[in-house]
Protein backbone atom coordinates (compact mmCIF):
# COMPACT_ATOMS: atom_id res chain seq x y z
CA UNK A 1 0.00 0.00 0.00
CA UNK A 2 0.81 3.55 -0.59
CA UNK A 3 2.16 5.16 2.38
CA UNK A 4 -0.99 7.65 3.41
CA UNK A 5 0.89 11.28 3.81
CA UNK A 6 -0.63 13.60 6.30
CA UNK A 7 -0.09 17.86 5.31
CA UNK A 8 -0.75 20.31 7.31
CA UNK A 9 -0.96 23.48 5.27
CA UNK A 10 0.57 26.12 7.69
CA UNK A 11 -0.28 29.57 7.79
CA UNK A 12 -2.53 30.50 5.00
CA UNK A 13 -0.54 34.15 4.65
CA UNK A 14 2.50 31.82 3.98
CA UNK A 15 3.99 30.04 0.99
CA UNK A 16 2.57 26.68 2.13
CA UNK A 17 -0.77 26.02 0.35
CA UNK A 18 1.49 27.44 -3.08
CA UNK A 19 4.65 24.71 -2.43
CA UNK A 20 1.75 22.09 -1.89
CA UNK A 21 -0.14 22.88 -5.30
CA UNK A 22 3.15 23.10 -7.02
CA UNK A 23 4.49 19.70 -5.62
CA UNK A 24 1.45 17.58 -6.56
CA UNK A 25 0.62 19.07 -10.18
CA UNK A 26 3.24 16.66 -11.43
CA UNK A 27 1.25 13.63 -11.36
CA UNK A 28 3.66 11.25 -10.34
CA UNK A 29 3.82 12.21 -6.84
CA UNK A 30 1.09 9.62 -7.20
CA UNK A 31 3.40 7.03 -7.66
CA UNK A 32 5.11 7.30 -4.10
CA UNK A 33 1.94 8.47 -1.44
CA UNK A 34 -1.23 8.62 -1.27
CA UNK A 35 -1.66 13.00 0.06
CA UNK A 36 -4.02 13.68 2.12
CA UNK A 37 -4.30 17.86 2.87
CA UNK A 38 -6.06 18.91 5.64
CA UNK A 39 -8.05 22.25 4.66
CA UNK A 40 -10.34 22.95 2.17
CA UNK A 41 -8.80 22.49 -1.48
CA UNK A 42 -11.06 24.66 -3.23
CA UNK A 43 -9.99 27.71 -0.30
CA UNK A 44 -6.30 26.61 -0.84
CA UNK A 45 -5.40 25.75 -4.52
CA UNK A 46 -8.19 27.38 -6.62
CA UNK A 47 -6.69 30.96 -6.85
CA UNK A 48 -2.91 29.38 -8.21
CA UNK A 49 -3.23 28.78 -12.05
CA UNK A 50 -3.33 26.07 -13.49
CA UNK A 51 -0.45 24.33 -15.54
CA UNK A 52 -1.62 24.46 -19.55
CA UNK A 53 0.95 21.13 -19.99
CA UNK A 54 -0.64 18.81 -17.33
CA UNK A 55 -3.88 17.62 -15.96
CA UNK A 56 -5.67 20.26 -13.79
CA UNK A 57 -5.29 19.18 -9.73
CA UNK A 58 -8.27 18.06 -8.49
CA UNK A 59 -8.77 17.29 -4.83
CA UNK A 60 -11.57 14.48 -3.74
CA UNK A 61 -12.73 16.41 -0.81
CA UNK A 62 -13.48 13.98 1.78
CA UNK A 63 -15.27 14.85 5.77
CA UNK A 64 -12.84 12.52 7.35
CA UNK A 65 -9.95 10.50 7.08
CA UNK A 66 -11.11 7.58 6.92
CA UNK A 67 -12.80 8.04 3.04
CA UNK A 68 -9.37 9.04 1.72
CA UNK A 69 -9.13 6.99 -1.82
CA UNK A 70 -5.78 5.44 -1.67
CA UNK A 71 -3.56 6.96 -4.87
CA UNK A 72 -5.85 9.96 -5.51
CA UNK A 73 -5.13 13.89 -4.34
CA UNK A 74 -7.01 13.81 -1.28
CA UNK A 75 -8.32 17.08 1.37
CA UNK A 76 -9.83 16.61 4.61
CA UNK A 77 -12.25 19.80 5.32
CA UNK A 78 -11.00 20.08 9.35
CA UNK A 79 -11.83 24.08 9.51
CA UNK A 80 -15.23 24.92 11.51
CA UNK A 81 -16.85 27.97 9.74
CA UNK A 82 -15.56 26.65 5.89
CA UNK A 83 -17.09 29.91 4.24
CA UNK A 84 -15.30 32.30 6.18
CA UNK A 85 -11.54 30.43 5.91
CA UNK A 86 -9.74 32.08 2.77
CA UNK A 87 -6.05 32.67 1.51
CA UNK A 88 -4.12 36.17 2.72
CA UNK A 89 -1.01 36.06 0.90
CA UNK A 90 0.98 37.95 3.08
CA UNK A 91 -1.19 39.19 5.86
CA UNK A 92 -0.75 36.80 8.53
CA UNK A 93 -4.35 36.98 10.93
CA UNK A 94 -5.59 35.85 14.00
CA UNK A 95 -7.85 33.44 11.24
CA UNK A 96 -4.88 32.24 8.84
CA UNK A 97 -3.45 31.29 12.52
CA UNK A 98 -6.08 29.68 13.47
CA UNK A 99 -6.66 27.58 9.87
CA UNK A 100 -3.04 26.18 10.70
CA UNK A 101 -3.37 24.84 13.67
CA UNK A 102 -6.85 23.13 13.41
CA UNK A 103 -4.71 21.93 9.79
CA UNK A 104 -2.12 20.88 12.67
CA UNK A 105 -4.15 19.41 15.28
CA UNK A 106 -6.76 17.63 12.72
CA UNK A 107 -3.55 15.97 10.72
CA UNK A 108 -1.80 14.81 13.89
CA UNK A 109 -5.12 13.34 15.57
CA UNK A 110 -5.42 11.02 12.39
CA UNK A 111 -1.92 10.17 12.17
CA UNK A 112 -2.17 9.35 15.95
CA UNK A 113 -5.11 7.23 15.03
CA UNK A 114 -3.25 5.01 12.21
CA UNK A 115 -5.15 6.81 9.39
CA UNK A 116 -2.08 8.29 8.42
CA UNK A 117 1.28 6.76 7.80
CA UNK A 118 3.25 9.99 8.17
CA UNK A 119 3.06 13.79 8.33
CA UNK A 120 4.27 16.46 6.01
CA UNK A 121 3.81 19.99 7.84
CA UNK A 122 4.13 23.14 5.64
CA UNK A 123 5.36 25.89 7.60
CA UNK A 124 4.02 28.33 10.29
CA UNK A 125 4.56 31.28 12.20
CA UNK A 126 5.68 30.01 15.58
CA UNK A 127 3.86 33.69 16.58
CA UNK A 128 1.04 33.77 14.59
CA UNK A 129 -0.04 30.01 15.73
CA UNK A 130 -0.22 30.60 19.61
CA UNK A 131 -3.57 29.64 21.35
CA UNK A 132 -4.85 29.81 25.00
CA UNK A 133 -4.88 25.84 24.41
CA UNK A 134 -1.69 25.71 21.94
CA UNK A 135 1.54 26.99 23.36
CA UNK A 136 3.83 25.57 21.84
CA UNK A 137 7.52 27.06 19.86
CA UNK A 138 7.53 25.09 16.99
CA UNK A 139 6.04 21.75 15.40
CA UNK A 140 8.73 20.08 17.13
CA UNK A 141 7.61 20.83 20.90
CA UNK A 142 3.79 20.04 19.88
CA UNK A 143 4.26 16.80 18.50
CA UNK A 144 6.87 15.72 20.78
CA UNK A 145 4.38 16.57 23.32
CA UNK A 146 1.23 15.15 21.41
CA UNK A 147 2.99 12.05 21.02
CA UNK A 148 4.15 11.51 24.02
CA UNK A 149 7.89 11.51 23.59
CA UNK A 150 10.40 12.31 26.27
CA UNK A 151 12.72 14.09 23.82
CA UNK A 152 12.85 14.48 20.46
CA UNK A 153 15.85 15.83 17.84
CA UNK A 154 15.40 18.84 14.73
CA UNK A 155 17.93 17.01 12.31
CA UNK A 156 18.26 18.57 9.45
CA UNK A 157 18.48 16.71 6.22
CA UNK A 158 19.79 16.66 2.52
CA UNK A 159 21.71 14.03 1.17
CA UNK A 160 24.58 12.95 3.45
CA UNK A 161 24.37 16.61 4.88
CA UNK A 162 22.60 16.26 8.79
CA UNK A 163 22.68 18.65 10.79
CA UNK A 164 21.02 18.46 14.51
CA UNK A 165 20.81 20.83 17.22
CA UNK A 166 20.33 19.84 21.13
CA UNK A 167 18.85 23.24 22.72
CA UNK A 168 16.23 24.57 20.08
CA UNK A 169 13.50 27.12 20.06
CA UNK A 170 14.62 29.13 23.10
CA UNK A 171 16.26 32.42 23.76
CA UNK A 172 20.36 32.40 22.81
CA UNK A 173 20.49 33.54 26.73
CA UNK A 174 19.17 30.61 28.15
CA UNK A 175 21.26 28.18 26.63
CA UNK A 176 24.37 27.68 28.87
CA UNK A 177 21.98 27.14 31.58
CA UNK A 178 20.24 23.97 29.44
CA UNK A 179 23.10 22.45 27.97
CA UNK A 180 23.17 19.94 30.38
CA UNK A 181 24.92 16.22 29.92
CA UNK A 182 21.45 14.28 31.00
CA UNK A 183 20.17 16.33 27.76
CA UNK A 184 22.86 15.98 25.52
CA UNK A 185 23.53 12.32 26.54
CA UNK A 186 19.46 12.33 25.20
CA UNK A 187 19.93 13.62 22.04
CA UNK A 188 23.02 12.18 20.92
CA UNK A 189 21.43 8.88 21.83
CA UNK A 190 18.72 9.66 19.45
CA UNK A 191 20.56 10.69 17.30
CA UNK A 192 22.78 7.68 16.96
CA UNK A 193 19.25 5.66 16.81
CA UNK A 194 18.10 7.76 13.96
CA UNK A 195 21.12 7.24 12.06
CA UNK A 196 20.86 3.83 12.49
CA UNK A 197 17.08 2.95 11.96
CA UNK A 198 16.24 5.56 9.98
CA UNK A 199 19.00 6.10 7.61
CA UNK A 200 20.45 2.39 7.35
CA UNK A 201 23.88 3.79 8.84
CA UNK A 202 25.12 0.78 11.19
CA UNK A 203 28.20 2.49 12.64
CA UNK A 204 27.56 5.95 12.68
CA UNK A 205 29.97 8.64 12.84
CA UNK A 206 28.59 11.89 14.89
CA UNK A 207 30.67 15.32 15.56
CA UNK A 208 29.93 17.56 18.13
CA UNK A 209 30.37 21.38 18.12
CA UNK A 210 31.66 23.70 20.82
CA UNK A 211 29.59 25.81 22.44
CA UNK A 212 32.17 28.92 22.87
CA UNK A 213 34.60 30.41 20.35
CA UNK A 214 37.69 28.05 19.74
CA UNK A 215 35.66 24.98 21.53
CA UNK A 216 36.47 26.96 25.37
CA UNK A 217 40.46 27.13 24.66
CA UNK A 218 40.98 24.90 27.11
CA UNK A 219 39.13 26.40 29.73
CA UNK A 220 40.25 30.13 29.05
CA UNK A 221 37.21 31.29 26.57
CA UNK A 222 34.52 28.93 28.74
CA UNK A 223 33.85 26.13 30.30
CA UNK A 224 30.76 23.97 29.15
CA UNK A 225 33.12 21.73 26.61
CA UNK A 226 35.27 20.49 29.83
CA UNK A 227 31.85 20.10 32.15
CA UNK A 228 29.33 18.80 29.46
CA UNK A 229 30.57 18.12 26.31
CA UNK A 230 33.68 15.89 26.64
CA UNK A 231 32.15 13.61 29.69
CA UNK A 232 29.35 12.70 27.50
CA UNK A 233 31.81 12.01 24.32
CA UNK A 234 33.73 9.88 26.31
CA UNK A 235 31.05 8.23 28.51
CA UNK A 236 29.44 7.43 24.67
CA UNK A 237 33.02 6.56 23.68
CA UNK A 238 33.83 3.90 26.08
CA UNK A 239 30.42 2.37 24.97
CA UNK A 240 31.70 1.95 21.35
CA UNK A 241 29.97 5.05 20.12
CA UNK A 242 32.01 6.72 17.33
CA UNK A 243 31.06 9.80 18.67
CA UNK A 244 33.73 12.73 18.61
CA UNK A 245 34.74 16.69 19.33
CA UNK A 246 34.03 19.38 20.72
CA UNK A 247 34.88 20.81 17.29
CA UNK A 248 35.41 24.65 17.24
CA UNK A 249 32.29 25.52 15.60
CA UNK A 250 33.67 28.59 13.45
CA UNK A 251 35.67 26.83 10.50
CA UNK A 252 33.92 23.26 10.75
CA UNK A 253 31.87 23.82 8.13
CA UNK A 254 33.99 26.19 5.92
CA UNK A 255 36.92 23.36 5.82
CA UNK A 256 34.38 20.97 4.81
CA UNK A 257 35.08 18.85 8.11
CA UNK A 258 31.41 18.12 8.66
CA UNK A 259 32.08 15.88 5.10
CA UNK A 260 33.99 13.03 7.66
CA UNK A 261 30.73 12.44 9.69
CA UNK A 262 27.28 10.97 9.20
CA UNK A 263 25.71 13.87 10.92
CA UNK A 264 26.91 17.00 13.29
CA UNK A 265 25.51 17.56 16.47
CA UNK A 266 25.45 21.75 16.96
CA UNK A 267 24.53 22.91 20.22
CA UNK A 268 22.00 25.81 19.49
CA UNK A 269 19.45 26.41 16.72
CA UNK A 270 21.56 28.88 14.74
CA UNK A 271 25.07 27.28 15.23
CA UNK A 272 23.81 24.48 13.36
CA UNK A 273 20.88 25.63 11.04
CA UNK A 274 22.78 28.78 9.87
CA UNK A 275 25.18 26.54 8.37
CA UNK A 276 22.94 24.03 6.65
CA UNK A 277 20.43 26.61 5.19
CA UNK A 278 23.64 28.08 3.77
CA UNK A 279 24.91 24.86 2.02
CA UNK A 280 21.58 23.27 1.52
CA UNK A 281 18.79 25.99 2.00
CA UNK A 282 16.95 25.08 -1.31
CA UNK A 283 16.73 21.10 -0.88
CA UNK A 284 16.81 21.19 3.08
CA UNK A 285 14.46 18.88 5.08
CA UNK A 286 13.73 19.16 8.69
CA UNK A 287 13.05 15.90 10.03
CA UNK A 288 12.14 15.58 14.09
CA UNK A 289 14.07 12.40 15.27
CA UNK A 290 12.77 10.64 18.06
CA UNK A 291 9.58 9.92 17.70
CA UNK A 292 7.23 7.22 17.23
CA UNK A 293 5.90 8.50 13.91
CA UNK A 294 7.32 10.03 11.07
CA UNK A 295 7.42 13.70 10.51
CA UNK A 296 9.39 15.95 7.66
CA UNK A 297 8.66 19.56 6.64
CA UNK A 298 10.27 21.98 4.54
CA UNK A 299 13.47 23.64 5.76
CA UNK A 300 11.88 27.43 5.08
CA UNK A 301 9.78 29.48 6.62
CA UNK A 302 6.46 30.75 5.34
CA UNK A 303 8.48 33.36 3.54
CA UNK A 304 5.41 36.14 3.73
CA UNK A 305 7.09 38.40 1.65
CA UNK A 306 6.71 36.31 -1.35
CA UNK A 307 3.19 35.02 -1.01
CA UNK A 308 0.65 34.94 -3.67
CA UNK A 309 3.41 35.97 -6.40
CA UNK A 310 3.44 32.55 -7.11
CA UNK A 311 7.34 32.90 -6.77
CA UNK A 312 7.82 30.28 -3.78
CA UNK A 313 9.99 26.97 -5.14
CA UNK A 314 8.62 23.68 -3.47
CA UNK A 315 11.92 21.67 -4.26
CA UNK A 316 12.44 21.93 -0.12
CA UNK A 317 8.63 20.66 0.36
CA UNK A 318 9.07 17.52 -2.37
CA UNK A 319 12.12 16.55 -0.42
CA UNK A 320 10.31 16.41 2.78
CA UNK A 321 7.64 14.27 1.13
CA UNK A 322 10.40 11.97 -0.27
CA UNK A 323 12.23 11.79 2.42
CA UNK A 324 8.41 10.86 4.70
CA UNK A 325 7.92 8.61 2.14
CA UNK A 326 11.02 6.81 2.43
CA UNK A 327 10.71 6.89 6.39
CA UNK A 328 7.83 5.70 6.58
CA UNK A 329 8.57 2.51 4.05
CA UNK A 330 11.30 1.63 5.66
CA UNK A 331 9.64 1.72 9.29
CA UNK A 332 7.00 -0.57 7.44
CA UNK A 333 10.02 -2.97 6.42
CA UNK A 334 11.62 -3.32 9.91
CA UNK A 335 7.92 -3.72 11.47
CA UNK A 336 7.32 -7.07 8.59
CA UNK A 337 10.75 -8.42 9.12
CA UNK A 338 11.42 -8.07 13.12
CA UNK A 339 9.21 -11.06 13.83
CA UNK A 340 11.03 -13.29 11.31
CA UNK A 341 14.44 -12.47 13.27
CA UNK A 342 15.37 -14.41 16.55
CA UNK A 343 15.68 -11.79 19.39
CA UNK A 344 18.57 -11.83 21.41
CA UNK A 345 18.87 -13.67 24.83
CA UNK A 346 16.61 -12.38 27.70
CA UNK A 347 19.82 -11.44 29.20
CA UNK A 348 20.68 -8.82 26.53
CA UNK A 349 17.63 -7.11 26.62
CA UNK A 350 17.89 -3.72 28.15
CA UNK A 351 21.25 -3.92 28.23
CA UNK A 352 22.64 -0.61 29.41
CA UNK A 353 25.97 1.17 28.04
N1 LIG B 1 8.72 24.62 9.18
C1 LIG B 1 8.26 25.72 9.75
O1 LIG B 1 7.15 25.76 10.23
C2 LIG B 1 9.14 26.95 9.77
C3 LIG B 1 10.48 26.90 9.38
C4 LIG B 1 11.23 28.07 9.42
C5 LIG B 1 10.65 29.26 9.81
N2 LIG B 1 9.33 29.26 10.18
C6 LIG B 1 8.62 30.50 10.52
O2 LIG B 1 8.46 31.25 9.32
C7 LIG B 1 8.42 32.64 9.62
C8 LIG B 1 9.37 33.40 8.71
O3 LIG B 1 10.69 32.96 8.97
P1 LIG B 1 11.99 33.51 8.26
O4 LIG B 1 11.69 34.80 7.57
O5 LIG B 1 13.07 33.44 9.22
O6 LIG B 1 12.36 32.40 7.18
P2 LIG B 1 11.72 32.08 5.76
O7 LIG B 1 12.28 30.75 5.39
O8 LIG B 1 10.25 32.21 5.77
O9 LIG B 1 12.31 33.18 4.76
C9 LIG B 1 13.69 33.44 4.63
C10 LIG B 1 13.98 33.95 3.22
O10 LIG B 1 13.91 32.88 2.28
C11 LIG B 1 12.93 33.14 1.27
N3 LIG B 1 12.24 31.86 1.04
C12 LIG B 1 11.79 31.00 2.00
N4 LIG B 1 11.24 29.93 1.44
C13 LIG B 1 11.34 30.09 0.10
C14 LIG B 1 10.93 29.30 -1.01
N5 LIG B 1 10.33 28.10 -0.85
N6 LIG B 1 11.16 29.78 -2.25
C15 LIG B 1 11.77 30.96 -2.42
N7 LIG B 1 12.20 31.76 -1.40
C16 LIG B 1 11.97 31.32 -0.15
C17 LIG B 1 12.01 34.19 1.87
O11 LIG B 1 11.36 34.92 0.86
C18 LIG B 1 12.99 35.00 2.71
O12 LIG B 1 13.68 35.89 1.88
C19 LIG B 1 8.75 32.75 11.11
O13 LIG B 1 7.56 32.94 11.81
C20 LIG B 1 9.36 31.42 11.46
O14 LIG B 1 9.14 31.03 12.77
C21 LIG B 1 8.57 28.14 10.15
N1 LIG C 1 13.78 25.55 13.31
C1 LIG C 1 13.19 25.24 12.07
C2 LIG C 1 13.89 25.92 10.95
O1 LIG C 1 14.39 27.02 11.18
O2 LIG C 1 13.88 25.42 9.85
C3 LIG C 1 11.79 25.74 12.01
O3 LIG C 1 11.64 26.85 12.81
C4 LIG C 1 10.73 24.76 12.14
O4 LIG C 1 10.65 24.23 13.40
P1 LIG C 1 9.45 23.27 13.72
O5 LIG C 1 9.59 22.15 12.76
O6 LIG C 1 9.67 22.86 15.12
O7 LIG C 1 8.22 24.05 13.53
Amino acid sequence: MLPRIGISVGDLAGIGPEVIYKTFLDPRLLKFCTPVVYGTAAVLFDDFPADPDLEPLRFRQVREAADIAPGKHNAVSCWEGDDDVQLTPGQPSAASGAAARQSLLAAARDLKAGLLDGLVTAPISKENTQADDFRFPGHTEFLTSFFGAKESLMLLVADELRVATVTGHIPLKDVPARLTKELLLAKLRILLASLKNDFGIEKPKIAVLGLNPHAGENGLLGTEEAAVVSPVLQQLQQSGHLTYGPYPADGYFGTGQYQQFDATLSLYHDQGLIPFKTLAFERGVNYTAGLPVVRTSPDHGTAYGIAGQFKADETSFREALYLACELVRYRQAEAEIKPLIPGPAPRDRGRRE
